[in-house]
């Protein structure tokens, strides 16, 4: 174990486990093996968290499932109760939670704070619209018979998450399962697990019963055949890659699971002709540049209107010069490193693959000085058609300037990709926005926008982003299942 204290300023060191959470219990593998986590800017290692198999990750399907029905039969005001004192946890100790995620993921602490509160916002939303999980009644088809809907929770999750979001993307699925009257089970990744034990330890302090919270860390590989394959997992959200969705969805396949699928982006960044360049640039740099880029619904492709263009490139680029790369832990940092060298890799390869086709460098460009998985945030102009960043998600922080003339080819290239998470786009005709918004084959829109994600709207993709959506009312229906009552014998 590593003494934790030395390597992360915490006011509460038992924030930090390096042990899983099975059945309100701490432990460590069977076998005894761990994996460790390094931090992006620094390369040295924070901690160490079992590598679970097969085995464990079936004890922790099995605590969920004896959790489950005393959970479900909670009043769901006696539910929310437990849940808003696990979001209150979460901001009394939003210092500890943002130093440990830029410690394991490495985003600047202001961005790590705010996903800690943007994280509780789950909870905090979810632990209501518990309360309003809403049946309905339907006009009876024949005499003496009345219709009923009802809603129950579906049972044992699994969720799934990746890195880039270490805290949100675990309570945007745990917060309406929780809330629905569901328990489960949670296989943070790998590069980032702190985060998600430190909300195991909040959940215990909230309250929260034995075995409806597990959090396993372990290789994907054998946890993922686990969450999937076991017929007692009722419901799989997963967040992470197109890739490895397909897999995940075809391994649920044999067991019926409902599925819920966040995934890849690629999204177009459009500023028209008539766009206010200012809020434009505002917007690009905040939806290109949070998190280095490292954000699904992060703009991947930025296409400017011919008129435009070169004022827009020469205001974009002073924007991006005043960004401070440097380790998340650094006073005035905005850019935090890379997750890992691999990709850092990525980045050089497709702003290397965009230069031998043609396009200019605007700013950055290659490695930071600073080393490690430092990179120069960067711009890149006349990015062609055939460039992979056209077709690709970068998932780090080149902005590439497409050229277009017309509206029709703005929504043609903004299209052109099997991706439907985000899109964004600057206007001020009204006629135009609501076409271009019509056009767009995007889950999420961002009109005059760069910042869209909060808890209260539905987050998820068109076409191969995904199935389902998360956040809102909406939210908390993938994890309940309906039922209809046909009462006959009534007289009338
Ligand atoms: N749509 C969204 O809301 C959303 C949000 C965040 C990230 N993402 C996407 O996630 C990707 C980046 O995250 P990543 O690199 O962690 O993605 P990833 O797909 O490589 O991994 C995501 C998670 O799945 C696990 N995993 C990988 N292979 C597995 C397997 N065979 N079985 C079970 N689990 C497996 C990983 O360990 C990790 O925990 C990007 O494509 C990004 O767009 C999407
Ligand atoms: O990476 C994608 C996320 O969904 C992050 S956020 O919800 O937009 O903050």
């Amino acid at each position: 174990m590593l003494d934790v204290t030395a390597k992360i300023p915490l006011k509460d060191p038992d924030l930090f486990r390096q042990a899983n959470y099975i059945a309100g219990q701490w432990v460590q593998a069977e076998s005894g093996k761990t994996i460790a986590v390094r931090n992006p800017a620094t390369g040295e290692v924070i901690g160490n968290v079992p590598a679970m198999g097969q085995a464990e990750t079936r004890r922790a399907i099995e605590a969920a499932n004896a959790a489950w029905p005393a959970w479900r039969a909670m009043l769901a005001k006696d539910r929310a109760v437990v849940l808003h004192r696990l979001a209150a946890l979460m901001h009394e100790n939003a210092d500890d939670l943002a130093a440990i995620m830029t410690a394991e993921q490495g985003k600047p602490l202001a961005e790590a704070k705010g996903e800690v509160v943007y994280s509780a916002s789950f909870i905090e939303w979810f632990a209501d619209e518990g309360r309003r999980v809403y049946g309905e009644t339907i006009p009876q088809n024949a005499k003496g018979r009345r219709i009923i809907v009802t809603k129950e929770p579906i049972g044992v999750f699994a969720a799934i998450t990746p890195w880039n979001f270490p805290s949100a993307m675990i309570t945007r699925k745990a917060g309406p399962g929780w809330a629905a009257g569901c328990t489960g089970v949670i296989r943070p990744a790998s590069q980032t697990p702190f985060s998600a034990l430190a909300i195991a330890v909040l959940a215990e302090r909230a309250g929260m019963p034995t075995g409806v919270c597990n959090v396993i860390t372990g290789p994907s590989g054998e946890t993922g055949k686990e969450l999937t394959a076991n017929p007692i997992i009722r419901k799989l959200s997963f967040t992470g890659s197109t890739e490895v969705g397909r897999v995940l969805l075809a391994q649920c396949a044999a067991t019926i699971k409902k599925t819920s699928m966040e995934l890849g982006g690629n999204a177009p960044f459009i500023v028209f002709d008539d766009a206010d360049l200012d809020q434009a640039v505002l917007g690009a740099m905040a939806s290109k540049y949070r998190n280095t880029g490292q954000t699904c619904v992060c703009a991947n492709r930025i296409l400017v209107q011919d008129g435009v263009y070169d004022a827009f490139a020469a205001k974009l680029k002073a924007a991006v010069e005043g960004l401070k790369v440097g380790p998340g832990m650094e006073p005035g940092v905005t850019q935090g490193p890379l997750i890992n060298a691999d990709a850092v890799t990525k980045v050089e390869e497709h702003i290397a693959d965009a230069l031998a086709k043609g396009a200019t460098v605007v700013t950055g460009g290659k490695r930071h000085a600073r080393g490690g998985n430092f990179f120069e945030p960067t711009v890149l102009a006349n990015v062609p058609r055939a460039a992979k960043i056209f077709g690709e998600e970068t998932f780090g922080p080149v902005a590439p300037l497409f050229r277009f003339k017309t509206e029709e080819e703005a929504i043609r290239l903004a299209n052109d990709t099997e991706f439907g998470l985000a899109a964004y786009f600057y206007a001020r005709d009204v006629g135009r926005i609501f076409r271009v918004a019509e056009g767009l084959e995007y889950g999420i829109v961002g009109i005059n926008e760069g910042i869209i994600s909060t808890a209260e709207v539905p987050f998820g993709g068109f076409k191969q982003s995904g199935l389902g959506r998360e956040g809102s009312h909406m939210g908390i229906e993938e994890y309940l299942e309906v039922k209809y009552l046909a009462l006959g014998g009534i007289g009338a």
